[in-house]
């Protein structure tokens, strides 16, 4: 039994050591000079702080015998001297931490940054970022983020400072009653210990890995009401009180859980608050005791009662331990992220990036292709088989929900299939990494950097951004160079109305930079290019041209197409329709062949161009 005990004690004590020994080592490992600094600038201010007390005590006893005139001043001016010292020592560690502290933050932030984006992107597929993992990342990035994170990560050499200086006055008192400084200790301790489980509840309640669901709808409610992105509809669907009235309910429900779990946690650590009361009142009365039986002198006094307050170091030290808390927990919370995704504990993983190679034939083969979403049990595609040899341009239509974009995503590497094989040019899309960069892939959904237009652009080739002319030659082939010639600071124009100076620009207009970001991909020498309906903001005959102008200049590439408008897929080599149920192809052929076979693609045709014809767009009505 006591065997257990001894190992439930020492297990407790590795797991706080193992906090502040993540957070040393990190410390060491992204500023190893500034941190040795800051250790031995701890040690001094430490130092300073006990000579300072056990000075100012004996500089009072001397001044009272020299008063008193029982002795000369030469003891009075030595222990002056020493007081003066302690705090010209005191004032030059705290610039030396000044100095130190936001180089270590610093390069410690941009670290922890590192680890977040590896450990989300480390994976070859996206599986990783679909179920829970995806929510206990952005969990840890919102920490990381927070003042109390970026106060802990240098909160240490404060807290530390005071704790040595708790050791600094043990001593002192040892010269008194060698039990008592322990008592007094050990009764801070507790009330420390107890404020810091309960300070541990009270983030784990606000920021743990699982905040209530009441607690992150509320944030949703809040970030809905407050982002520009959905002003438009909050405004025009006069959303504005219901929200607010939700955002209310919500976070009323989820502080309630909260508060009812603190306070039930909050009775120890007022009780801990007690008994350090009596102890320390105790330990006082029994000083004052020793003074009036004539036991210790006046400047021992001075320095003991000095030194027992100090003992306060071993006690609860708000934000610095609140900080130093916090830093520990995303550390540890990171570490077990980590090694549930089997990466190195907390350094970045080794290995140079592979650079991609081009395939010397760029055809892609579905091979009885099984897919299902990590989140789903219904597969998204159960045996699809699609050969494309390289060069051809292909479009691929089926109705919404059929699997055309899972499709896309396994083709470009980003889902592995659960059986059969997809390959480009006999290369595993999946697992061979020299084919990254060989597909250029812009999807329905893709981003709107909030940067400039060359970055826009330029993420496409990341090597070559600064190459203008390649650059201007995809806008070019987007159709874009009406956007570029409108924009104040043509490749330095910030893409976004949320920073001064910033443009936003018409969904047409991004779709036309988002087709130049895939060019400029091709330009440098991605050899498929996919493009998954990112034309759809475009009316129906610009998108036509524009595909139509799309494969004069992708020629010899392969060109998937992905898109609803049959008046825009016709222009291609051949087209498939996959399949709603089972993402199976289900017709393939050019498009004469298929609208002579008088399947599904002819009726979808048919409807459309009727619609079309109605609307008074004989181009478009006829087949
Ligand atoms: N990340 C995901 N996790 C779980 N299910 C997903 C995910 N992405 C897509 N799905 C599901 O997979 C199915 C196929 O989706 P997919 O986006 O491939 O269809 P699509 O043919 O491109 O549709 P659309 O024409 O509407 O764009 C849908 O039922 C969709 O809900």
């Amino acid at each position: 039994m006591a065997d257990v005990g001894v190992q439930t004690l020492l297990g407790k004590v590795d797991g706080l050591l193992a906090r502040y020994r993540d957070h040393a080592r990190m410390m060491w490992a992204v500023a190893p000079g500034w941190s040795t600094v800051s250790l031995l600038g701890t040690l001094v201010g430490a130092g300073a702080l006990v000579l300072s007390m056990v000075a100012t005590g004996q500089l009072i006893g001397a001044l009272y015998e020299v008063l008193a005139h029982r002795a000369d001043s030469q003891r009075a001016w030595w222990w002056f001297a020493a007081f003066v010292l302690a705090a010209v020592l005191g004032q030059l560690q705290q610039a030396v931490l000044a100095m130190a502290n936001p180089r270590i933050w610093s390069p410690y932030r941009v670290m922890i940054n590192d680890l977040l984006a590896e450990t989300g992107m480390h994976s070859r597929s996206l599986a990783v970022l679909d179920g829970a993992t995806a929510g206990e990342l952005e969990n840890l990035i919102k920490t990381s983020r927070q003042w109390l994170f970026r106060f802990g990560m240098t909160g240490i050499w404060q807290l530390l400072q005071t704790r040595l200086v708790g050791l600094g006055a043990v001593l002192v008192l040892v010269g008194w009653r060698w039990w008592a400084p322990l008592v007094v200790a050990a009764a801070f301790l507790l009330s420390s210990r107890l404020f810091s489980t309960w300070l541990d509840s009270v983030l784990d309640g606000m920021w743990g890995s699982t905040p209530p669901i009441e607690r992150q709808r509320a944030d949703y409610v809040a970030k809905v009401m407050a982002s520009s992105g959905a002003a438009k509809e909050v405004r025009i669907f006069g959303l504005v009180d219901w929200l607010a009235e939700r955002y209310r309910v919500l976070w009323h429900v989820a502080a309630a859980q909260f508060w009812h779990q603190l306070n039930r946690k909050l009775a120890p650590t007022f009780l801990g608050g007690l008994a350090l009361l009596v102890v320390l009142g105790g330990t006082l009365s029994l000083l004052g005791w020793d003074a009036y039986r004539g036991m210790v002198n006046s400047s021992a006094v001075i320095t003991y009662v000095l030194a027992l307050l100090a003992l306060n170091a071993f006690g609860m030290q708000g934000d610095q331990q609140a900080g130093l808390v916090q830093v520990g927990r995303l550390l540890n919370d990171l570490r077990t992220l980590r090694g549930r995704l089997d990466l190195p504990s907390l350094t970045p993983a080794e290995g140079e990036p592979i650079r991609g190679t081009p395939v010397p034939d760029a055809g892609i083969k579905f091979e009885g292709v099984t897919f299902t979403y990590p989140t789903r049990t219904v597969p998204t595609l159960s045996g699809l088989t699609l050969h494309v040899p390289a060069g051809q341009s292909i479009a691929i239509v089926g109705v919404n929900g059929a699997g055309k974009s899972t499709m896309i995503k396994l083709l470009a590497g980003l889902y592995q299939a659960d059986s059969g094989s997809v390959t480009v040019g006999g290369r595993d899309a999946f697992a061979d990494p020299a084919l990254d960069r060989a597909v250029a892939v812009i999807f329905q959904d893709f981003i709107h950097y909030p940067l400039s237009l060359r970055d826009n652009v330029g993420f496409g080739a990341l090597e070559r951004r600064s190459d203008t002319e390649l650059l201007e030659r995809a806008m070019t082939d987007a159709a874009g160079r009406d956007v570029l010639a409108s924009l104040d600071h043509a490749w330095d124009s910030v893409l976004s109305s949320e920073y001064e100076d910033g443009t936003e620009l018409s969904g047409g207009q991004w779709q036309r930079i988002a087709l130049a970001r895939a060019l400029a991909a091709v330009g440098a020498g991605a050899q498929i290019l996919v493009l998954d309906e990112p034309t759809a903001a475009l009316d129906v005959r610009a998108e036509a041209e524009l595909f139509e102008r799309f494969l004069s200049v992708t020629k010899g590439v392969t060109t998937v197409l992905v898109s609803h408008r049959l008046a825009t897929v016709r222009r291609a080599d051949r087209i498939v329709v996959l399949d709603g149920d089972t993402g199976k192809v289900t017709e393939d052929g050019t498009h004469d062949e298929l609208l002579a076979q008088g399947g599904a693609y002819a009726t979808m045709f048919r409807l459309q161009a009727r619609r079309f014809a109605q609307a008074g767009d004989p181009d478009e009505g006829s087949d």
